[in-house]
């Protein structure tokens, strides 16, 4: 069978992709992929060194309000639509599936026009604006979140599928031995793992620098802390100016991006991360207990409710963004890590929450997508 994903801009659509597409692939037995995203986004990265085959169309996002530049990207989007046409019709696919990013929106709408079977996969409470639009379009929308079905108004019977978010099978398999090994941490020690989603939160960032000062040194407790490639090089010099020690075999590991985050998840004992819908999928995944800090600027605040959904279910506890500082940052560890009891609690509830299974679910319903359209044509 042959199968083009698109899905594109953050790591939050792209590993979705991928995810998805290796679960196809394993379910199918036989499958050629092509991922379809755009030169720009983090996917021309990551989506080579995931052994895809890659095209690009060129596409712009549109603002969220009425302006010249939105008239401007949507003639540029006729001749995106009008390349994925192309696209589709050189590779053939069986069935087009869209992880968000405003690359999808060419790319399933062609689909669409020459009546492959489609599917769309939203990850957060509050729908991004292309799936929003292509929700009218597409055969299926499997949503990451219950609480996302209610912005979806209007899908017919059957269309929409609460899945929860697919996460990579690594984020299960990964071991923690072999998770402490590889990063280099101390099994003894207690391990924060920081990210600050695909791209570095440079509020985190900031508020690191206190917590680097008060737990350096730390007998009990270590801290993995992902920057982000753009501040990486700053927060590192900032550090050894301040005398603070993150040479091998310190208690304070500093990456720009990990390309291993399932070894990390598996060495993790509390997340200390922005509210991306995917991270939280695979925090859940593996009930870790989490501080979450929303990226107040998403499109619709969504991260504040993706937040605030854990929340409420006992996993994770939030700060605003706005009310982060390094100290405030340090009394939360502190009220966890001093307390096993309600650590250990969110951790129970972080696993009551993950959906492991996510990826296999929805790789299933477009194997089914494939099978009706087959049987409609006889
Ligand atoms: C700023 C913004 O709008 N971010 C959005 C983006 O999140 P963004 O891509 O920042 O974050 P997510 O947490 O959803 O996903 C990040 C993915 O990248 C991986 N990863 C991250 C860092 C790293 O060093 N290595 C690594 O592999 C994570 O394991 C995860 O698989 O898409 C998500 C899913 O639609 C949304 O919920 C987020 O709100």
């Amino acid at each position: 069978m042959r199968l083009i994903i698109s899905g594109g801009g953050t790591g939050g659509h792209i590993y979705p992709a991928v995810t998805i597409a290796r679960e196809v692939a394993r379910l199918s037995g036989n499958c050629e992929i092509l991922f379809v995203g755009t030169k720009h986004g983090l996917e021309s990265d990551i989506v080579p060194k995931e052994g895809f085959a890659f095209a690009t169309i060129e596409v712009r996002g549109l603002e969220r309000r009425l302006s010249w530049q939105n008239i401007r990207t949507l003639c540029n989007t006729a001749g995106s639509v009008w390349n994925s046409i192309k696209i589709i019709k050189r590779f053939k696919p069986d069935v087009v599936i869209g992880t968000g990013g405003y690359v999808c929106g060419p790319v399933l709408l062609a689909a669409s026009l020459l009546k492959v079977p489609t599917m769309i996969q939203e990850q957060n409470v509050i729908p991004g604006i292309t799936n929003k639009i292509l929700a009218r379009f597409v055969d299926k929308i499997a949503v990451g979140y219950k609480e996302a079905e209610q912005y979806f108004t209007r899908y017919k019977p059957d269309q929409l599928i609460f899945t929860g978010n697919p996460i990579r099978p690594e984020v299960m398999s990964a071991g923690r031995d072999e998770g402490q090994r590889a990063l280099g941490l101390d099994p003894n020690k207690l391990t924060l793992l920081v990210v600050g989603g695909s791209r570095g939160a440079r509020s985190i960032n900031n508020a690191m620098f206190e917590v680097y000062k008060h737990f350096s040194g730390s007998p009990h407790i270590q801290i993995l802390h992902v920057t982000g490639q753009n501040e990486y090089n700053s927060i590192v010099s900032n550090i050894k100016q301040a005398g603070i020690d993150i040479s091998s075999g310190g208690n304070i590991i500093i990456e720009p991006y990990l390309y291993n985050m399932p070894l990390a998840l598996a060495a993790a004992d509390l997340g200390i991360f922005r509210a991306g819908a995917v991270g939280l999928a695979e925090l859940t995944a593996r009930g870790i207990p989490s501080i979450l800090i929303p990226y107040p600027y998403a499109a619709e605040n969504h991260q504040e409710f993706n937040a605030r959904a854990l929340e409420r279910h006992g996993a994770a506890t939030v700060i605003a963004d706005k009310e982060l500082t390094g100290s405030k940052l340090i009394a939360t560890i502190e009220s966890l890590v001093e307390n096993p009891a309600i650590l250990s609690t969110m951790a129970e509830k972080s696993r009551e929450s993950g959906r492991p299974q996510a990826a296999e679910v929805i790789a299933r319903l477009a194997l089914c997508l494939i099978k009706l359209q087959s049987n409609n044509k006889r």
